[in-house]
């Protein structure tokens, strides 16, 4: 199977390659990026001198009128099931939101409602222009079978919570390897599966030291919530006379050297343990719509970056969120930092893509993140057609400051097309809200009859 796009503004996001191609084509052969270049003159970019655009020929040719060819975006912290309590429990600080609100409603979760939660999501992802995404959650088979369904890409993690509860933590441990062991490359490799320790004030020291063992003899990495609010700062000093990111260290958790470990929010961040990450390789995500909405602090995402931290960009779950937006997450990371450090130069707009894209996709799939001759074929397009694209004079300020989700108009994941024209090919989109709806419906009402 073959897909040839010609007529895109394409932007590769690759440092070291072309980076914008103006009028641009994108051969697909299979699931992997064959050829890229521009169709004025071939060969320059490439180094491919095989002929023009029109000349190569592909089973399918998507004219892309001019729009806006550039990766997927990978959202790297969400809670996927989690778009049934989208509006559930709203204005409310994490702590109490969780035990008062969102605990005892997921206490009453079925696999079904997973499931369609998780299609639901996957919907919402395809139609705002992510094609990867990390998550970690209850219920992890039903994610993968809709992940599976909906062609996209997936690290799924087990939110692993215990307490200090010995007993608990066996269970949850074993849940998460049974995750591992059952979904680890399946889907033609778009599912990897992490580890999902929940947060340091939610799980003990020796529960995460021995699943970062687990992780480490699997080969997967390690997902997990660090220093999101005040409160849990404050918790950690009282209690260990430590911060999380030190308390965790001690037992020489953020060590990457076998694998790589997601550091969900990390608001609460000191100078040290932002060294301490650039040192480690810790990978952080950043999640700025759901800590503004749980005022739960303004992350240093300039000062990591300064220190040489990776940082990625996720929504969190649709309680704290409430949508899978990442458009609407990239703006408001860049203004975020900009009015948290009172500097207009903070986080510009070309590296937050960077964070949405490259860094994103390197957490997920080395292979993608970046549009060139042999990645996978995992990519969108921008409608530039519209309004609030009109003029353009710097495409990555387009799409941070301007563009919208809504103007995703087609997107491939894996070389298979998802969406095309802002048709869905891959599910029966009135089916699977309706579906959701029901199931969010009743899981409401067996929450309130507790
Ligand atoms: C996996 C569990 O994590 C819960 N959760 C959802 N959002 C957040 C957040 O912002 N911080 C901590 N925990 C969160 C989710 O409800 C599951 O219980
Ligand atoms: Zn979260």
């Amino acid at each position: 199977m073959s897909i040839l796009i010609k007529n895109a503004y394409i932007v590769t996001m690759d440092k070291d390659g072309a980076g914008e191609i103006p009028n641009g084509f994108l051969l697909i052969e299979n699931n992997l990026i064959s050829k890229i270049g521009s169709i004025d003159s071939i060969g320059d970019i490439s180094g491919d001198n095989s002929g023009d655009a029109d000349s190569i020929s592909a089973d399918t040719v998507i004219d892309a009128g001019g729009a806006v060819l550039m990766p997927g975006l990978s959202n790297t912290h969400t809670h996927l099931g989690m778009t049934l309590l989208r509006g559930y429990a709203d204005d409310m600080a994490l702590q109490s939101w969780l035990e008062t609100k969102i605990w005892p409603a997921e206490a009453n979760l079925t696999a079904e409602d997973v499931y369609y939660g998780s299609l639901l999501g996957c919907l919402e992802m395809i139609r705002s222009g992510t094609t990867a995404f990390c998550d970690m959650y209850f219920f992890m088979d039903e994610t993968a079978k809709a992940v599976d369904a909906a062609g996209i890409r997936g690290c799924l993690a087990y939110g692993m919570i215990e307490f200090g509860d010995l007993e608990k933590g066996n269970k949850e441990i074993a849940m998460n390897e049974k995750l591992v062991r059952d979904w680890q490359g399946k889907a033609g490799g778009r599912i990897t599966t992490m580890y999902g320790p929940h947060a340091p004030n939610t799980c003990c020291q020796s529960f995460i030291k021995r699943v970062k063992e687990a992780a480490e003899r699997d080969g997967v990495g390690v997902h997990i919530h660090v220093l999101e609010t005040e409160a849990e700062l404050n918790y950690m000093k009282e209690n260990f006379d430590m911060c999380s990111v030190h308390h965790l260290d001690a037992v020489d958790f953020w060590n990457t050297s076998k694998v790589p470990i997601l550091a969900a929010h990390s608001v609460w961040m000191s100078d040290g343990d932002i060294r301490l990450f650039a040192e480690k390789g810790v990978t952080v995500s950043h999640n700025p719509v759901s800590n503004m909405k749980l005022a739960s602090g303004i992350a240093p995402i300039q000062k990591m970056l300064d220190a040489g931290v990776k940082v990625t960009l996720g929504t969190d779950g649709c309680a704290s969120n409430n949508n899978l937006n990442m458009f609407e997450e990239m703006k408001t990371a860049a203004l975020l930092q900009k009015v948290g450090t009172m500097d207009p130069t903070a986080l510009p707009a070309k590296a937050v893509v960077e964070m949405a894209t490259v860094n994103g996709g390197r957490v997920i799939d080395s292979m993608t993140g970046v549009l060139k001759a042999g990645n996978k074929a995992d990519m969108i397009l921008v409608d530039t057609s519209k309004a609030n694209a009109t003029p353009i004079f710097d495409v990555y300020s387009h799409l941070v400051y301007s563009a919208a989700a809504s103007d995703v108009k087609t997107m491939i994941v894996d070389g298979k097309i998802l969406m095309q024209d802002y048709n869905v090919l891959v599910m029966d989109e009135k089916e699977i809200m309706k579906k959701a709806n029901e199931c969010a419906l009743s899981l409401a009402e067996r929450a309130k009859a507790k």
